[in-house]
C-alpha cells in the first residue's frame, strides 16, 4: 500500500518487499504488502427475501440514508459473497426484473449490511478482503492504518451553529476549528454516498460509559472490518437482549476513511477531514483509516455532553485496590496512562478515557489501547498476554513466516498499537466503575530531565499543571540528538476538550476538594540529564513510586521544596535509589541543570499566560492561588 500525497490509498502491484528479519527470514513489512483481493463466489444459489424483512433491515440501517435523495441504495442483511442472503431482484440480469424509470441509478443497487458481526467474522472479512490484514502467531490480527498512523487533529472540524456557538470553546488556543453545518452536509454526502457505492458496510451498535444513568449508545458505520474489529473491541459490547431493544442511536459516525474529502469543499485544508456535528449527533471521516479518530471522536462528544450533566470527562486511566482506593493517571500520549493503570496488582477501570460523576468513576469506553513499541512480556506480562485471539495489531511488523511480532520494530511508525477488549486484562474491574477517586496523578514525560520523579502537589499547584498539561518527548529519533520538545495541552487533553479548559479544571477542584483527593506530579521521562545524555527513569523505579503512592506511604513521607517549580518532593521512596528523588542530583553538569530547568520553567511560563485573565470556579481565592502555584524565579 502506497501512499499519494493526497492521503489517498493506492494498491499497487506486485509482491510484498520483505527485509531480513533477525534469523535471516524475510520479514513482512505490511506497510507494503500486496495482495489480491480474494473474491468468493462459491456461494449457494439465490435465494430472495421477503419484503418485511427487507424493511425491517433496511430500518435498522435507516442512519444510511442520504438526506437529499428520496431512495438510495437498499440495504440488505449479510456477506455478499454468501449469495444465499442475496435477493433476487438485486440483479439486473434476472429475467423477472422490471426497471422503474422514476427512481435514480443508486436505488437499484444493494448495499450489505453486516451488523455488530462476532471477532470471528471480522476476522474472516478481514483476511478475506482487506490488504495487509494477517493473524500473527498471538492470534491477534494485524492490520494496517494506511497513511495515517496517528490521529489528525488539524483536520478536525466542529460545525458552529446555535447549538454550539455559546458553549463551545472558540479560537486561538481552542481545538474547535468551525466549519459550518452545509459544509458538514457536504462531506456527510460525500461520505454517505462512498459508503452506499460500497458491496457491503459495517455497523456496530454499542454503547459507551459504565455509568448505566450516563450511558450513550453509538452507531459506527464503517467500510472496514478492522474498523468494526477495533470498535467492538473498544466501545461496550452490547448482550442479545440489549441490542434486539437498541433503539435509535444517540450518535453515529460515518467512517468513510478511505475515502478522501474533497479539497475544494470549504474549510477543508487536506483531503482528511473529522467532522463533528453536536445538533446533528453526527461525525464523518473521511481521508483517515487510523481507528483512533473514532475512539477519541466520541470522547471529544462526551467532553460536551458530559459537563452539561455535571460530570467530569478526564482524560485518564483509572485504577483500584484491593480496599477501594481509585487513582486517576492523567497524562498526554505516551505518559504511562495505560501502562501504569495495567497493574497486575489492582482491578483496571480503564485506561484512558474515564468520567467523574456523583456517584465515582466510570471508565467510558469497553476496550483498551496500548502502545506496543518496544512491548516486552516481562515488563509488562498483563498488556502482553492481551494480545491474542481478538486484539487488532495496528502497523506491527511481524516474521512473515512464524508471524512473530517484532516489537521493536519503527518501520511503520512508533505508534503501533493493541486494541483488545478491557476483559482481556485479568484483574478488569467489571463492571468499569469505582468510588471517587484518592489520588490523581498527573503523568509527564519530561524529557528535559529536570522535573523530579515524583513531587504532592497542592491542590492549586494540581490545578496550575492540570490546566498547563505538560509533557516533552523527543523531536525524532532518526536524525541523532535533537531538543527536547515541549507540549502544553490544556487538560492534559486539549485536542479533546470543548469546552473552555477552566471549565473542567473548576469542576476537577471541587471534586477533588470535596473527596479530599491529593494531587500528585510523577515524571516518567528523563533523568541524569536531558534526552540525549540522560536516560528514561526505570519502568520498575516508576511503579515503586506508584505503589507508595497508592498505599499510602508516599503521603507520610518527610518532604522538602524544589527551587523554581517549588514541587514538594519526598527524600525516600521504598525501592527507589534516593538520590533520583531530586534530579539535581542526577546531572554531573550542574550549570546546565540550572539552565534547563529555568528553560522549562520559562515555557511553563509563557504557556500559562493566556490563563491569567481567566477566572476559575466561583472563588476568586482559587484563581489567585493556581495563579501563584507555577514556577517562581
Ligand atoms: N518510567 C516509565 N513510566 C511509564 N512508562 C514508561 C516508562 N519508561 C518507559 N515507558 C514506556 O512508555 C510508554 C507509555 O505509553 P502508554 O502507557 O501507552 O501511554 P498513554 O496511555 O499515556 O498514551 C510505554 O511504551 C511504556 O513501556
Ligand atoms: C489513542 C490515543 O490515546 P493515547 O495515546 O493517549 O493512548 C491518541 O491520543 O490518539
Ligand atoms: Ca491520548
Ligand atoms: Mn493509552
Amino acid at each position: 500500500m502506497a501512499a499519494k500525497g493526497n492521503g489517498e490509498m493506492k494498491f499497487g502491484s506486485g509482491g510484498g518487499s520483505t527485509t531480513k528479519g533477525r534469523n535471516g527470514l524475510g520479514k513482512i513489512q505490511t506497510q507494503r504488502r500486496q495482495n489480491g483481493i480474494c473474491h468468493d463466489d462459491s456461494g449457494p444459489t439465490v435465494k430472495a427475501q421477503t419484503i418485511d424483512e427487507l424493511h425491517s433491515l433496511q430500518k435498522k440501517s435507516a442512519s444510511l440514508a442520504s438526506l437529499t435523495r428520496e431512495t438510495g441504495p437498499k440495504v440488505v442483511k449479510g456477506d455478499p459473497a454468501r449469495q444465499s442472503e442475496t435477493p433476487k431482484f438485486a440483479h439486473a440480469s434476472h429475467p423477472h426484473f422490471t426497471p422503474t424509470i422514476s427512481v435514480s441509478d443508486s436505488s437499484l443497487k444493494f448495499t450489505h449490511v453486516l451488523y455488530n458481526l462476532s471477532q470471528a467474522e471480522l476476522y474472516e472479512q478481514a483476511i478475506k478482503y482487506e490488504k495487509g490484514s494477517f493473524i500473527t502467531s498471538n492470534g491477534a490480527l494485524a492490520t494496517l492504518s494506511g497513511a495515517k498512523t496517528g490521529r489528525s487533529p488539524k483536520d478536525k472540524r466542529v460545525v458552529r451553529d446555535e447549538t454550539t456557538e455559546d458553549d463551545l470553546w472558540w479560537g486561538k488556543g481552542s481545538p474547535n476549528i468551525e466549519m459550518d453545518e452545509h459544509t458538514f452536509l457536504v462531506n456527510r454526502e460525500r461520505a454517505v454516498d462512498y459508503l452506499n457505492s460500497l458491496e457491503k458496510v459495517f455497523v456496530n451498535d454499542q454503547f459507551l460509559n459504565w455509568d448505566p444513568e450516563n450511558q450513550i449508545k453509538v452507531r459506527i458505520v464503517s467500510a472496514r472490518a478492522y474498523h468494526s474489529l477495533f470498535m467492538h473491541n473498544m466501545c461496550i459490547r452490547p448482550t442479545p437482549e440489549e441490542l434486539e431493544n437498541f433503539g435509535t442511536p444517540d450518535f453515529t459516525i460515518y467512517n468513510a476513511g478511505q475515502f478522501p474529502c474533497n479539497r475544494y469543499t470549504h474549510y477543508m485544508t487536506s483531503s482528511t477531514s473529522i467532522d463533528l456535528n453536536l445538533a446533528r449527533r453526527e461525525m464523518v471521516i473521511l481521508g483517515t483509516q487510523y481507528a483512533g479518530e473514532m475512539k477519541k471522536g466520541l470522547f471529544s462528544v462526551m467532553h460536551y455532553l458530559m459537563p452539561n450533566r455535571q460530570i467530569l470527562s478526564l482524560h485518564s486511566g483509572c485504577n483500584m485496590g484491593k480496599d477501594g482506593d481509585v487513582a486517576l493517571f492523567f497524562g498526554l500520549s505516551g505518559t504511562g496512562k495505560t501502562t501504569l493503570s495495567t497493574d497486575h496488582n489492582r482491578y483496571l477501570i480503564g485506561d484512558d478515557e474515564h468520567c467523574w460523576g456523583q456517584n465515582g468513576v466510570s471508565n467510558i469506553e469497553g476496550g483498551c489501547y496500548a502502545k506496543c513499541i518496544d512491548l516486552s512480556k516481562e515488563k509488562e506480562p498483563d498488556i502482553w498476554n492481551a494480545i491474542k485471539f481478538g486484539t487488532v495489531l495496528e502497523n506491527v511488523v511481524f516474521d512473515e513466516h512464524t508471524r512473530e511480532v517484532d516489537y521493536s520494530e519503527k518501520s511503520v511508525t512508533e505508534n503501533t498499537r493493541a486494541a483488545y477488549p478491557i476483559e482481556y486484562i485479568p484483574n478488569a474491574k467489571i463492571p468499569c466503575v469505582g468510588p471517587h477517586p484518592k489520588n490523581v496523578i498527573l503523568l509527564a514525560c519530561d524529557a528535559f530531565g529536570v522535573l523530579p520523579p515524583v513531587s504532592k502537589l497542592s491542590l492549586a499547584q494540581t490545578m496550575y499543571h492540570f490546566i498547563s498539561g505538560y509533557t516533552a518527548l523527543v523531536a525524532g529519533t532518526e536524525d541523532g540528538i535533537k531538543e527536547p520538545q515541549a507540549t502544553f495541552s490544556a487538560c492534559f487533553g486539549a485536542a479533546f476538550i470543548m469546552l473552555h479548559p477552566t471549565k473542567y479544571a473548576a469542576m476537577l477542584a471541587a471534586k477533588m476538594q470535596k473527596h479530599g483527593a491529593t494531587g500528585w506530579l510523577v515524571n516518567t521521562g528523563w533523568s541524569g540529564g536531558s534526552y540525549g545524555s540522560g536516560s528514561r527513569i526505570k519502568l520498575a523505579y516508576t511503579r515503586k513510586i506508584i505503589d507508595a503512592i497508592h498505599s499510602g506511604s508516599l503521603l507520610k513521607a518527610n518532604y522538602r521544596k524544589t527551587e523554581v517549580f517549588g514541587l514538594e518532593i519526598p527524600t525516600g521512596v521504598e525501592g527507589v535509589p534516593s538520590e533520583i528523588l531530586d534530579p539535581v542530583n542526577t546531572w554531573s553538569n550542574k550549570k546546565a541543570y540550572k539552565e534547563t530547568l529555568l528553560k522549562l520553567g520559562g515555557l511553563f511560563k509563557n504557556n500559562f499566560e493566556v490563563f491569567v485573565n481567566h477566572k476559575i470556579g466561583k472563588d476568586d481565592g482559587l484563581t489567585e492561588e493556581i495563579l501563584a502555584a507555577g514556577p517562581v524565579f
